[in-house]
């Protein structure tokens, strides 16, 4: 296995930034980040400032073609994935892996459509980061990447995991290589949809689980919706795993919101087909039941006309 040389990070957004200062310290002009047009211009001129520092980044587009990279991760939001995933075309070659780290069940697929899954390996974040007009304050060594493949075996990583595994370690990226990262993914998604859908629902911070049965209502059976699903996709989360996040949200800091309140606050699109979207899809055509998604569906969607003036 061959030290990665040549990274590519399309998104130099919230979970960008965890990535690209301590890649970048490593690699040097090895490390690019993808961008265009006004996103470039603006990358050029004003940078990103994490924890007080500016960063220009080297920047390719998807025009230039100077040969494939060893590994793309894709940090864009879920409804950037598609234009994200023609504009890196040129930097995937035989070789290539892509590490796409966004939230959601399906990144992976959408990204193994195009490319094929031996390129892909499956991802997801475990850490909280808010960028407001290109600048984000967070704990490096807090936070972690989870990734893989679909099983991982700590005696037989594949080589494509040992591969990015030595990236990381190199460049001090706390991570978790889980052993069966579909469920870790479908744990992330029952977290997301609970949390990020009743905070961005009523405009409530993370702290609200702590005090609020109300809070808790909404949260606990939107997640009993995601759990319903998966199970009848052959997913084993449970009882087990809403415990476990019980634990943690109880631990987090109280005015922290989930990137879909955000994401409203600035007045930018969310995720929600991605999240609520995702579990009434799947709930209509696996016969679930799942009212509470519907109403955060409806609910976040009406949230979204009003902020952009549509109604
Ligand atoms: N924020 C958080 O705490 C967490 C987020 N996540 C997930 O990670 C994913 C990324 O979220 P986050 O980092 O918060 O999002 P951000 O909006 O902060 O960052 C996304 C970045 O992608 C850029 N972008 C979009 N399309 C392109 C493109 N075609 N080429 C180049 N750059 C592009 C955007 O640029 P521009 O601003 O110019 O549009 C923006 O800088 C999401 O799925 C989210 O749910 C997961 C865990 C935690
Ligand atoms: C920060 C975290 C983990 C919490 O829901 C997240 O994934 C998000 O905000 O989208």
């Amino acid at each position: 296995m061959k030290p990665m040389k040549k990274v590519t990070l399309i998104g130099l957004g919230a979970m960008g930034v965890f990535f690209a200062p301590r890649i970048s310290e490593k690699l040097g002009a090895g490390f690019r980040i993808m961008a265009s047009g006004a996103r470039k211009d603006r990358l050029e001129q004003k940078g990103v400032t994490v924890n007080g520092i500016n960063y220009r980044f080297p920047i390719v587009t998807p025009e230039d073609n100077d040969g494939p990279s060893d590994l793309v991760i894709i940090a864009v939001k879920g409804y950037d994935l598609a234009q994200a995933l023609k504009d890196i075309k040129y930097q995937v070659g035989p070789e290539t892996i892509i590490l796409p780290v966004l939230n959601g069940i399906d990144s992976e697929k959408r990204t193994a459509d195009v490319y094929g899954q031996e390129h892909v390996l499956y991802s997801y974040m475990r850490v909280s980061i808010a960028m407001k007009d290109g600048k984000a304050e967070f704990d490096p060594e807090k936070g972690l990447i989870h990734f893989g493949e679909e099983k991982n075996d700590p005696g037989h990583f594949s080589d494509k995991v040992l591969a990015v595994k030595e990236l990381f370690d190199r460049c001090g990226i706390d991570y978790k290589i889980d052993s069966d990262m579909i469920k870790g993914l479908w744990f992330k998604f029952m977290c997301n949809v609970g949390e990020n859908m009743t905070c961005a629902m009523f405009g409530i911070p993370f702290g609200a689980f702590q005090k609020s049965a109300d809070a808790n209502y909404f949260r606990r059976a939107a997640m009993w919706e995601v759990i319903r699903v998966a199970n009848r996709l052959g997913v084993d989360i449970g009882q087990n795993e809403i415990d476990r996040q019980e634990h943690t949200i109880g631990r987090l800091p109280y005015q922290n919101k989930p990137s879909t309140l955000q994401d409203l606050e600035a007045g930018k699109h969310t995720e929600v087909d991605m999240f609520a979207g995702t579990v009434v899809r799947l709930g209509k055509e696996l016969g679930v039941e799942t009212p509470v998604c519907e109403m955060f569906w409806h609910g976040i969607h009406l949230i979204e006309d009003r902020i952009f003036g549509n109604i």
